[in-house]
């Protein structure tokens, strides 16, 4: 009896290592991850700023920081399933975000000079320096408040004027994809299939409609509860 209760006690403890050692492996990793991001961010925000001090117009700093925006736009991918967020509101802000670079704004140059896709530029990087920079520190445990104050305030106004910027983009793109038919397949072909590059962005604006509100009040929520200390019910996905 005494030895059952004592191997369960070994197995309990062993267990617990093991829980340690993961969550510690996990917060090792997260930490790495949100430094180098808040780091790509930064760098972006330097280039463009280097950009438009040495030449005095935004024209051609779009295409002057492509790469680097789409590394690491693109590598947020890894978020959508190790933070403890829902997958679908991760999912959509991160999918709409890679959209937005390789399908519209590095695919159709005729845009890459327009005043509203240099509006999400800045806007993106505003928040994501302050949101990595604001899991950096939480997840070192030395949390400056005005980085929690930015990070939970920011977005009231910047998440609308981003969703102008790329609303406005995409509209700006329409006329040629139109003409261009981009990614677009016409019948008759081999695959008897048929898809439109035009309309497929126009149901991408219009799905902002159903899609924004809910980020928008997911973060409300969250600044509700982090700032003001209110108990949330999120549903699971
Ligand atoms: C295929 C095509 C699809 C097209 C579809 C189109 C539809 C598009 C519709 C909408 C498009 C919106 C476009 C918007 C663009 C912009 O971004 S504009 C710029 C302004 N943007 C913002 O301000 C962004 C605000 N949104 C976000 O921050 C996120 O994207 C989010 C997913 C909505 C955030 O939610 P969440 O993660 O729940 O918030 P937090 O409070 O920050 O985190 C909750 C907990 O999770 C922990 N956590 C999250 N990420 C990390 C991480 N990287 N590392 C460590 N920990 C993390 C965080 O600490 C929290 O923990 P606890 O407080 O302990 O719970």
């Amino acid at each position: 009896m005494a030895s059952s209760e004592e191997d369960g006690t070994v197995e309990e403890k062993e267990n617990n290592n093991k829980k340690r050692t993961k969550s510690a492996l996990t917060t090792a990793w997260l930490t790495f991850y949100n430094i180098a991001m808040t780091a790509g961010w930064l760098v972006l925000a330097l280039a463009m700023m280097r950009f438009y001090i040495k030449k005095g117009t935004h024209k051609g700093l779009y295409r002057s920081i492509a790469r680097t925006l789409k590394f690491f736009q693109t590598f947020a991918l890894v978020e959508v399933r190790i933070v403890r967020t829902s997958v679908i509101v991760t999912g959509v802000q991160v999918c709409s975000r890679i959209f937005m670079v390789w399908f519209v704004a590095s695919s159709i140059r005729q845009i890459q000079n327009e005043e509203s896709v240099i509006l999400f530029l800045v806007v993106w990087t505003v928040t994501e320096i302050t949101r990595y920079s604001y899991y950096t520190f939480k997840l070192l445990n030395h949390l400056p408040y005005f980085i929690k104050w930015a990070r939970y305030n920011f977005f009231i106004v910047l998440y609308p004027l981003g969703v102008v910027g790329e609303l406005l983009s995409i509209y700006a793109a329409l006329p040629f994809v139109r003409r261009s038919g981009m990614f677009s397949m016409r019948l008759p072909n081999k695959y008897n299939v048929s898809f439109d590059y035009y309309y497929c962005l126009i149901i991408v604006m219009l799905s902002y409609i159903p899609l924004f509100p809910q980020l928008y009040f997911h973060m409300l929520r969250q600044r509700r509860r982090v700032l003001h200390g209110e108990v949330i019910v999120e549903k699971d996905d």
